[in-house]
């Protein structure tokens, strides 16, 4: 077989789930790609208005959004030509929307999941959540440093597209549907790179959050950028570890979806997740946070998830542990961290495996 013979059609239709801040960002990008797009929602007032006057007003307030996004809150209409699909929901919702639109995906199209989180009590990185309940697809992930805001009004940014290469896509990378759908969202102001490990993507995606809400509360606390820096430093070696247990690789997390996201999440108070572990910081407490309005921060329930998995698999990972005796084991916050940074001396590098006590 010559690569021609092999050559799939180009995506022109896509579908994305989710109408919130990354999902209507995600919509506007496709439609700039010139792909032709339904966002699917529940609030049919929020998507009568990305559809008639180009606005999210609730998630991507004072956004100017281009034209011709179409948008339904039915899932059957939302699917009914699709070629891929974008699942842009909290990592929490994953299952139950993988069921509600099973019986609506045409064969065999990928599915790329866009929330990044870890599934509490199973473990199972969104990929395998999916896999579950959608068998019949191919299922990859998008991540990386994109606040929604930035990407959405066009601002150059960048993302990994990963799913795993069969045999055939070795043979012909060009034409695997990670190239597919990098080549469909394309555009002058958003590049997305291909990969095919998808673990070590996800794992990148799903831990800086966690990292984050510590270098939000270190800062918030009143220290500063020696600070961040380790942290940054010392939680991509997390990430690291704990990609590599699951069978990823660990240059994956120097990449976008690894030290990118990470770099800019715990760089800036538009993460929420860097946002509520600053005001934590603070002295704030959790219901007063964000105003007491309801803020999806996955690094808070992901805390409690990448935690148990790192525990399970004999990963040591001691700066999420830490956030998570803090958000949840009701550890104070002060001297948990005076505790991280006494822990027993040791060499940096993993290959080097000595203790200095
Ligand atoms: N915002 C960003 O900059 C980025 C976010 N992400 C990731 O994308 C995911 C979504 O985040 P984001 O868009 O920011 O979140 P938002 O809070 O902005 O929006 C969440 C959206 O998900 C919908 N939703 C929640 N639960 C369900 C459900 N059970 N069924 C159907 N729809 C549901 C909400 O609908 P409703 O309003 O009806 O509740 C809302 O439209 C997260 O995992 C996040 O980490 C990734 C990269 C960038
Ligand atoms: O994932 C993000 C940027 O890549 C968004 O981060 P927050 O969820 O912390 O706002």
């Amino acid at each position: 077989m010559t690569e021609s013979d092999n050559h799939p059609s180009a995506i022109e239709q896509l579908t994305i789930l989710g109408a919130g801040a990354w999902g209507t960002a995600l919509a506007a990008i496709s439609r700039r790609a010139g792909q032709r797009v339904t966002l699917w929602g529940r609030d049919a007032e929020i998507l009568a208005d990305i559809k008639h006057v180009q606005k999210n007003p609730r998630f991507l307030p004072d956004i100017e959004l281009p034209a011709g996004i179409e948008t339904t809150t039915d899932p059957w209409q939302a699917c009914k030509s699709t070629q891929a699909v974008l699942v842009v929901i909290p990592s929490r919702s994953l299952r139950q929307v993988c069921q509600t639109f099973a019986p609506h995906l045409p064969t065999g199209i990928p599915i790329v999941l866009c929330c990044k989180g870890i599934e509490q009590g199973s473990g199972l990185l969104m990929s395998e959540v999916a896999q579950q309940e959608l068998p019949n697809h191919p299922i990859g992930a998008l991540s990386g440093p994109t606040f929604a805001t930035e990407a959405a009004r066009g601002y150059p940014t960048a993302a990994t597209i990963a799913l795993p290469f069969s045999e055939q896509d070795r043979r012909y990378p060009a034409n695997s549907d990670a190239s597919r759908l990098a080549r469909a969202l394309s555009n002058d102001g958003f590049r997305p790179y291909v990969s095919d490990d998808l673990v070590g993507v996800e794992i990148g995606g799903a831990v800086k959050n966690v990292i984050a809400i510590a270098c939000g509360i270190m800062t918030g606390a009143g220290f500063a950028e020696n600070t961040r820096a380790v942290l940054i430093t010392r939680g991509l070696e997390e990430m690291k570890r704990l990609a590599q247990a699951l069978g990823g690789r660990r240059e994956t997390l120097s990449g976008l979806s690894g030290m990118g996201d990470l770099t800019l999440t715990c760089s800036s108070q538009t993460s929420r997740n860097m946002s509520l572990g600053f005001q934590l910081g603070q002295g704030r407490s959790r219901v007063d946070c964000f105003d007491g309005r309801d803020v999806v921060v996955e690094g808070e329930v992901n805390a409690v998830s990448v935690t148990d998995l790192a525990r399970q698999l004999g990963v040591e990972m001691p700066i999420c542990e830490t956030v998570n005796a803090v958000l949840h084991g009701d550890a104070p916050l002060k001297e948990s961290f005076v505790k991280l940074w006494n822990r027993p001396l040791k060499s940096e590098s993993q290959s080097l495996p000595i203790s200095l006590e």
